[in-house]
């Protein structure tokens, strides 16, 4: 048994995995809460069944390090010396991923995360890997497991609460509605329409020009994280295939504790 923890910058979201090695995926439970409800995750984890040989639990945690030591203290209170925790890091190479950052231990340990959930999905493809989240990233991973590079942007909730709170007339838009026409008339709908527009056009403009660079390699898109399923009904990708993904992070977790260091 096993608990992988992806703790981004808004959510946590966990799943309980069995040990076979080869299942990807196949959460035996999960579940996601917001950071301010941290606390509320001991009550989900005290439940579970701890194995005779401990807990293995796998975290990647990109939320800072007081998060972190909320994550600590309700693992030992849950599991107790039954814990046996990795916190998972950004390395030069693991389970068939290599990491092109210039300084591998930058990357975000959920991106590396990621990629390596993407091959596990998709081995010896070319894929662009989105995820939606507080941040967007779009990255690249090669047919041969190099992770070759990204960009990072702010995602599409950030974008919108960022108008909030730099501008006198904008308001919040929380949980609005997919406008019905691309160029609005109201000021809620506008925003929206503006931040799809902004997070679908970098990930169109990031797979142009990676065709542009590679133009007779085939590439899929692996779209994750929570606006995902906002944007995805707006993305115009030609011929690439695109791909929904829940937890992708989750995934690269679950199969780099099955590859080991
Ligand atoms: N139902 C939804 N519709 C649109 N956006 C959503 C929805 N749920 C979450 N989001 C967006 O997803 C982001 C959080 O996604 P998540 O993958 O949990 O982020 P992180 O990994 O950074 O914690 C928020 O910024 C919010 O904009
Ligand atoms: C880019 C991120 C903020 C994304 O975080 P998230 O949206 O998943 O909360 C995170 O991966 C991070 O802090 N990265 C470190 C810098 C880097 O990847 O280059
Ligand atoms: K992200």
């Amino acid at each position: 048994m096993m608990l992988l923890i992806d703790a981004g910058n808004t959510r946590i979201k966990w799943a309980l995995s069995s040990v076979d090695k080869a299942v990807t995926g196949g959460w035996l439970q999960q579940g996601a809460v917001g950071r301010a409800d941290v606390a509320t995750l001991l009550q989900a984890w005290s439940g579970l069944v701890v194995p005779a040989a401990g807990m293995q639990v796998c975290v990647s945690n990109v939320a800072g390090p007081a998060l972190r030591d909320s994550l600590q203290a309700i693992l030992q209170e849950a599991f107790g010396p039954r814990a046996i925790v990795e916190w998972f890091a950004s390395t030069a190479e693991r389970a068939g991923v290599r990491n092109g950052y210039r300084h591998p231990g930058q990357l975000g340990c959920d991106r590396f995360a990621a990629a390596i959930g993407a091959r596990a999905l998709f081995p010896d493809e070319e894929l662009l890997v989105v995820t939606c989240g507080t941040a967007t990233t779009i990255d690249v991973l090669s047919a041969t497991g190099v992770f070759e590079g990204g960009m990072i942007l702010p995602g599409f909730g950030t974008m919108a609460t960022s108008l909030a709170l730099n501008t006198a007339q904008l308001p919040r838009i929380d949980g609005a509605a997919p406008p019905e026409k691309v160029f609005a008339d109201n000021t809620v709908d506008a925003i929206v329409s503006g931040c799809i527009a902004a997070q679908v056009g970098a990930i169109e403009h990031a797979l142009a020009q990676r065709q542009l660079a590679r133009p007779r390699a085939r590439v899929r898109c692996l779209l994750s994280g929570g606006a995902g399923v906002l944007l995805a009904p707006y993305l115009r990708l030609g011929d690439t295939a695109l791909e929904k993904v829940d937890n992708l992070v989750l995934l690269g977790l679950q199969t780099a504790m099955n590859h080991g260091r």
